[in-house]
């Protein structure tokens, strides 16, 4: 019996032994599942991390950054310990939170808390692409009942606050694809940019009131209409052509745009994008809230010439390849070609990004390409032109600080025989000494217009002369030319009556 119950002992030792660990793990894990539920029922509070960096991505989670701006500014006056860092590319320097401090937000009567940890790996990995391994987190904690709100309101509110708080106090910058300015370091970058500061306003820009309110009212319009957009399903981008002679204004108005919008500009060189790739990486690289901009459009490239050129030579290239080859060689500089550009304003790739404004300036809106300007591609055309009378008080108003004066009679009736530029008048109107008062800076206007009224007078003086004088060297012509017919029509006859003769 002893031997039996002995045997059944050891079996069960056996069992044990093999089983045991396993039986020990399961029992852990169920034993930490329940005490996990218990603390569940007691502990009322839920807990959200948000990790600096997630594992798969090697990017910054944006979630982080947003949390990171919302509480520096919410609750960096209720933190006792701060974190002062420099912001890359500026002077201003922003508090956050130190590591393991907390401090509470109220949101809707709902308390939410928020600590911010860091956790040291315990052990390096050997290849660690980034300085330091601690990784960072937000603890966001609230109370159970609060869940739904915390997760569906809250946080949307916190990731919206911290987004635009990124946009308020972002420095913007102006871009360019210029080659020289290409490298940095060891890395290629397709766009340099430096921090943009232009002071042109739309309170600045002389132009007359109504297209002024009607570009302001439809860019406003066009901030505002992400909903509208998807709903019509049109890429958030819209194109804008400013023409003009040199001196409206059309460069001040882009600036105006970027200032009005807080957008950044992006300035393209056409002549600096070898080919449509490169012109489609450059469009890749550009965030959203930008402006593109390619100025002198007519100039930047012959893209009407290309396109007809590829046209022409489309059937001598069929025959021969390899001439072809070798012409292609011989092409130096950029071979952006006009498909290539009209894809890049709204071909699929430019819907990559949204909220765009793709501006083209130009002082010869006859010289484009059609296709190029029509609507949809550029929706609205602006029109910049020579100073009006509603112009120059605008300009009045900025550089003299002057609403009204007894010379703006008469400047307003020569601005209407006379055509001078905003350029040129804002150049008039600025004091060149310290004695130069307004009345002193309207007279030289006033004798500048004159002097261009002159010049234009005696440019149309001379355009007459020519016109006469090649009306009667016409008319001279023409007279030697009958005495010639007459000459030979009697050489002629004469011919006649000496043969019959
Ligand atoms: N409409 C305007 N309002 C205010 N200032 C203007 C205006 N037009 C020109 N100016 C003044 O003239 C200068 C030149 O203007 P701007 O560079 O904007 O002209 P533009 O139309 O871009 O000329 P271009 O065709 O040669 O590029 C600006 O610095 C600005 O001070
Ligand atoms: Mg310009």
């Amino acid at each position: 019996m002893m031997g039996d119950v002995s045997m059944v002992f050891a079996a069960g030792m056996f069992i044990w032994a093999i089983f045991g660990q396993w039986f020990q793990h399961q029992f852990r894990g169920h034993v930490e599942m329940y005490a996990y539920k218990l603390i569940g029922y007691v502990y009322p509070y839920v807990q959200i991390n948000f990790h600096e960096y997630h594992a798969e991505y090697f990017e910054r989670s944006k979630a982080y950054a947003a949390i990171e701006r919302y509480l520096s500014t919410n609750s960096s006056n209720r933190a006792k310990r701060l974190k002062a860092n420099v912001v890359k590319d500026s002077e201003s320097v922003v508090l956050s939170m130190d590591d393991h401090e907390e401090v509470t937000d109220e949101f809707n009567g709902v308390k939410i808390w928020w600590t911010s940890s860091k956790t040291i790996p315990q052990m390096r990995s050997f290849f660690s692409f980034r300085d330091d391994d601690e990784r960072r987190f937000y603890r966001l904690t609230c109370h159970r009942k609060h869940r739904d709100f915390v997760t569906n309101v809250y946080l949307k509110h916190v990731l919206d606050e911290g987004k635009a708080i990124a946009i308020r106090t972002r420095q913007r910058k102006l871009y360019t694809n210029n080659k020289s300015a290409d490298w940095r370091g060891y890395k290629k970058t397709i766009w340099s940019h430096i921090v943009f500061e232009h002071p042109s306003t739309f309170d600045t820009l002389a132009m007359d009131p109504k297209k002024k309110k009607d570009v302001l009212e439809d860019l406003m319009m066009f901030s505002k209409s992400k909903d509208y957009y998807k709903k019509v399903g049109k890429s958030w981008k819209r194109g804008y052509l400013l023409y003009g002679p040199p001196g409206t204004g059309k460069s001040s108005m882009i600036a105006a745009m970027s200032n009005l919008l807080e957008y950044d500009i992006y300035d393209l060189e056409l002549a600096s994008a070898s080919d449509n790739t490169d012109l489609r990486k450059l469009l890749i690289e550009t965030s959203s809230k930008s402006i593109i901009v390619i100025e002198d459009i007519d100039c930047s490239l012959d893209l009407t010439g290309q396109r007809k050129e590829k046209k022409e030579g489309d059937k001598e290239d069929e025959k021969d390849p390899v001439k072809k080859m070798e012409e292609e060689k011989k092409k130096k500089g950029s071979e952006v070609t006009l498909s290539g550009l009209l894809n890049f304003i709204d071909g699929l790739w430019s819907a990559c990004g949204s909220e765009r404004l793709i501006v083209f300036t130009t002082n010869h809106l006859e010289k484009l390409d059609p296709a190029l300007i029509r609507r949809g591609r550029m929706d609205k055309h602006i029109e910049m032109s020579y100073c009006c009378f509603e112009t120059f008080k605008v300009l009045a108003k900025n550089y003299l600080d002057l609403e009204s004066h007894e010379l703006f009679e008469t400047i307003d009736r020569m601005l209407g025989e006379t055509k001078m530029t905003p350029a040129d008048v804002a150049e008039n109107l600025m004091p060149k000494s310290y004695e130069d008062d307004a009345g002193v800076c309207l007279k030289k206007l006033i004798m500048s217009l004159e002097d261009e009224n002159e010049k234009e007078a005696a440019r149309l003086k001379a355009l007459e002369d020519d016109k006469i004088k090649a009306s009667e060297e016409e008319g001279k012509k023409k007279k030697e030319d009958d005495v010639k017919l007459a000459n030979n029509v009697i050489d002629a006859k004469e011919n006649d009556v000496t043969t019959n003769k």
